[in-house]
């Protein structure tokens, strides 16, 4: 068990990983938007990992765009109408980083695929199927590499989880629940998880958490939705569209499972982030599995042969 202190330190290297010697000839990433997730998602691991470089970001506003290069020490800048298609058209750029609103990851996904470039975009891939269908297959037409920003899937907290269920352990899922929730304050006035034409809403930004970790549990896709209830506020722009602020969907899964969602964008304290699936015989929670690296724990609860529950952490 971490002692408070070692917590600590644990989180302060995450967020400030080692700083390690380029190798030569590394991957030299372009990162698309001046971001608030790409120092947390790339800049500052990619120090720790002498084979890439971020190398090139492009924004557009000019001013910005030189701020965030210099804090951050990205040698080139792309700035204005054309910045992002210019860092595109850089023959140095082997690899592009997308973390711009879920709504524009599909168009300029596209165009960095169309450019030969290697693609680590963010979550949730699109607004729609068909537009992932088309970045997955013009990426594999190409051979090139394109990866949703799911981290959680390399933690190793849910290959264990994964491990304990297919293990036969605890029998067949009988239902899942997955809840990802954003403290009140974190989503302000304006934020792009507001905005309706962008791809906003709760459902999008936190709610494809638990969809993507109950499908990687299942091994299969939802194949009908039970019912689905949501809060909704005003789109930031007031354009007369609604997003879900806070939404619960009971899913349907293959062999009788059932998997249900919450998710919110403004909750009174911290989390909740957990997911938990329900077997014949126990269940297993893993508590905060979005950021398991940071903290976690695995709960298994097993029904002995007199239905004694066995607990163990
Ligand atoms: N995997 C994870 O853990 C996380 C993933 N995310 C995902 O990352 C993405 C970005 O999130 P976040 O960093 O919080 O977002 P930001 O609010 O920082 O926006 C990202 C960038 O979008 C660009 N942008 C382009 N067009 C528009 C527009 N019309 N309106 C507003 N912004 C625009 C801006 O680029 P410019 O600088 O050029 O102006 C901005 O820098 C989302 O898809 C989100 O779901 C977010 C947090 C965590
Ligand atoms: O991991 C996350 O936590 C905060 C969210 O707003 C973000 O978009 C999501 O990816």
């Amino acid at each position: 068990m971490f002692s408070l202190i070692s917590l600590v330190q644990h989180i302060r290297t995450l967020n400030n990983p080692p700083v390690l010697p380029v190798q030569a000839s590394p991957l030299r990433f372009g990162i698309l938007g001046a971001a608030n997730i790409a120092p947390n998602s790339l800049i500052l691991p990619a120090r720790n990992h002498p084979e890439m470089v971020v190398y090139a970001l492009a924004a557009r506003d000019a001013k910005k765009a030189e701020a965030y290069a210099q804090k951050h020490q990205i040698e080139k800048v792309y700035s204005g109408a054309h910045g992002y298609q210019n860092l595109l058209d850089d023959p140095m750029v082997d690899a592009v980083y997308n973390p711009l609103p879920n709504g524009l990851h599909f168009e300029w996904t596209m165009k960095a695929l169309a450019a030969g470039k290697h693609v680590l975009f963010e979550k949730p891939s699109a607004n729609i199927v068909d537009e992932t269908r088309q970045m997955f297959e013009l990426a594999e037409r190409k051979g090139l590499v394109l990866l949703e920003a799911y981290h959680y899937r390399f933690y190793p907290a849910i290959a264990r989880i994964k491990d304990i269920l297919d293990s036969g352990e605890l029998g067949q899922i009988k239902s899942m629940r997955g809840s990802l929730g954003l403290p009140q304050g974190f989503v302000g006035p304006g934020d792009i998880r507001l905005e309706y034409a962008l791809g906003g809403g709760a459902m999008m930004d936190c709610g494809c958490y638990p969809l993507s970790a109950l499908r990687y549990l299942t091994s299969a896709n939802p194949t009908a939705v039970l019912s689905a209830t949501a809060r909704t506020v005003s789109s930031a722009s007031d354009t007369g569209n609604l997003v879900d602020h806070a939404t619960t969907a009971v899913l349907s899964f293959p062999n009788d499972v059932t998997g249900t969602i919450h998710c919110d964008l403004a909750i009174p304290s911290w989390g909740p982030f957990g997911l938990i699936p329900d077997c014949e015989g126990g269940s297993v929670e893993l508590f905060n599995f979005p950021l398991s690296a940071y903290y976690h724990s695995i709960t298994v609860t097993v029904k002995d042969d007199k239905r004694k529950l066995r607990k163990r952490v």
